[in-house]
């Protein structure tokens, strides 16, 4: 019988657990689907719900779980929910947290992520999102290079670790491995349990992930299909894999990181897609190494952000700055 991605979990540096399958919730072009997809999902069996201050959507996951909690479909507990503060929030994570918090109707959250290692100027409720001067261009609050905000950032999250009992984890996201070696020195107490990058078969990234691995830091793969458009589904293999295990595309582009021990964030405006992609399938570790390999001739980013450039990571379009930044 095959086994269930929504059996498995993960355990943390900290000895928290992460389940292995959580549901993004980058907003819909209608936000308030949000809500469903969240009752759908908890339905079929996930525990995990990512999400973030930035995409808008807390309210309507909130409102999802209220109504899950009232009808006893699961408890608090049972649940992982992650939250995000973004750069232009950086002077106060905690202010980011509490919105968060107020939103989704909760008085914890089980991981809060760094959302990117860059400090934005935004005012003091981390507005706008998207800070840009007359020309367009993006307000940093320091060199996006050389500045190293971005860790005291990190530390007002170590704050919020020690001195509430808001969060019971903190992490990253889309730390390179030059970004993270500073922020591994620069630690006070709590190292980050997880980063949250995007990777799939079209972006392998070995070197970060064995980086994070020997450090004690958890992968989570975001757009683990290549986001909209779902590129990655249309991969070969993929299809080929599908057939041989009898499950979907996306079930196959899951157990890529599942099976090597990468929890997993897949995104859905379908109800049906949603509920049926829960099935593990266990690939061979040669089919995991021939998926590993489809990227590594010529590697594809679908989220490059214009805040990711210069951060160190490679195959960043349009990055200008040299591969070797440190
Ligand atoms: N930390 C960070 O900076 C980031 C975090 N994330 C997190 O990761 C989550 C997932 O990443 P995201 O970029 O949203 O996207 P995904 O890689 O999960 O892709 C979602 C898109 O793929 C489509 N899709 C999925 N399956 C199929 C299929 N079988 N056929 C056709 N289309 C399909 C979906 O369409 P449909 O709706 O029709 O199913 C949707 O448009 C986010 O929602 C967010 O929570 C994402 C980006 C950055
Ligand atoms: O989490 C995130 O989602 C958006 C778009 O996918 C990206 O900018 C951000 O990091």
């Amino acid at each position: 019988m095959t086994q269930l991605a929504t059996d498995v979990d993960f355990v943390l540096s900290n000895g928290k657990t992460i389940p292995a399958l959580g549901l993004g919730t980058v907003p819909p072009e209608d936000p308030h689907e949000l809500k469903e997809q969240v009752i759908t999902a908890v339905k079929a069996g996930y525990r995990h719900i990512d999400t973030a201050w930035y995409y808008g959507t807390e309210e309507y996951i909130g409102q999802a779980l209220k109504q899950l909690f009232e009808e006893g479909i699961v408890k608090r507990e049972d649940l992982f929910i992650t939250t995000k503060v973004w750069p232009s929030f950086w002077r106060n994570p905690e202010k980011s947290l509490d919105k968060s918090l107020a939103d989704l109707g909760l008085d914890y959250v089980d991981l809060f992520l760094q959302h990117w290692p860059v400090v934005l100027h935004g005012d003091e409720n981390g507005l706008p999102p998207q800070p840009r001067d007359k020309d367009g261009k993006l307000i940093y609050d320091d060199d996006p290079v050389s500045g190293i905000k971005y860790i005291d950032a990190y530390h007002s999250l170590e704050d919020i670790m020690d001195n509430t009992s808001k969060v019971k984890s903190i992490g990253v996201s889309n730390y390179s491995i030059p970004k993270l070696r500073k922020l591994l020195a620069a630690v006070r107490k709590h190292k980050p349990v997880v980063n949250q990058i995007e990777y799939h078969p079209l972006l392998p990234q070995q070197d970060l992930v064995k980086y994070c691995y020997d450090n004690g830091v958890h992968i989570s793969a975001y757009s683990p299909v290549g986001s909209n458009g779902a590129p990655v589904l249309k991969l070969q293999l993929i299809n080929e894999l599908a057939s041989k295990y009898d499950v979907s595309v996306n079930e196959i582009a899951n157990a890529y990181h599942i099976l090597q021990g990468r929890s997993v964030l897949p995104r859905s405006s379908n109800l049906e897609r949603i509920k049926s992609i829960i099935r593990l399938p266990n690939l061979t570790t040669e089919e995991l190494n021939a998926l590993y390999q489809i990227g590594v001739e010529s590697p594809t980013r679908y989220i490059n952000d214009e805040w990711g450039y210069g951060l160190g990571f490679k195959w960043w379009k349009g990055d200008t700055l040299s591969k070797d930044f440190d």
